[in-house]
């Protein structure tokens, strides 16, 4: 059996993420999973994702970090508690903060990984940090601080 990103878990009513959303078409669906106590995504930016040419617009980047961290909010929230992303209740993350340092230019022509690790768990809070390489070279590092999305930006049924 096929493992299930943590993205394929979120309910269709909170799908539609330009980043990581499996409902937006025109977004970047990414798809996260665990990988030991870190987790990992993998993206192919398109020749369109330029800053100059050869090297990646630093917006895409940071919203694959901001995307896989707040996915990995998610999953280490369930793991925290025991429990699989597919049961109640349901635990969804937003973005608070989202910092992220550019170390080195990132090559348009090729696979980009970002791994995340849990730096804390508290309350409603969890904090993410994040690196995305190509080729093997870490080419920006990113914290996310996530929080439990307030009951005013969850959707209307
Ligand atoms: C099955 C899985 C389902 C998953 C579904 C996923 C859905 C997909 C979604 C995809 C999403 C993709 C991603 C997107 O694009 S999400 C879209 C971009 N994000 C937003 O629009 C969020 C807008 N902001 C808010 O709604 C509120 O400000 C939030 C909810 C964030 C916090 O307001 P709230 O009133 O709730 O929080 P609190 O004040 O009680 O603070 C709580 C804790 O957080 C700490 N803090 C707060 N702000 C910051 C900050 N700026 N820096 C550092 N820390 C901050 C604070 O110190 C405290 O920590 P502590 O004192 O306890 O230590």
């Amino acid at each position: 059996m096929t493992e299930r990103a943590f993205q394929d878990y979120y309910p269709d009513d909170v799908s539609h993420c330009y980043g990581c959303g499996r409902l937006n078409e025109k977004g970047h669906q990414i798809k996260s999973y665990w990988d030991g106590e870190e987790t990992v995504t993998h993206y192919t930016p398109e020749p369109y994702h330029t800053a100059i040419p050869g090297y990646v617009y630093g917006g895409l980047i940071a919203s694959l970090i901001d995307c896989h961290s707040t996915g990995t909010a998610a999953a280490a929230a369930y793991r925290a508690e025991g429990r699989g992303m597919d049961t109640e209740p349901a635990l969804r993350f937003v973005t608070a903060s989202l910092h992220v340092d550019f170390l080195a230019p990132t090559p348009i022509d090729g696979p980009l990984e970002i791994r995340g690790k849990i730096k804390e768990i508290k309350g409603k809070k969890v904090i993410i940090e994040s690196t995305l390489s190509a080729g093997g070279k870490v080419c920006a590092r990113g914290e996310v601080v996530a929080v439990k999305m307030p009951d005013a930006m969850k959707p209307k049924a």
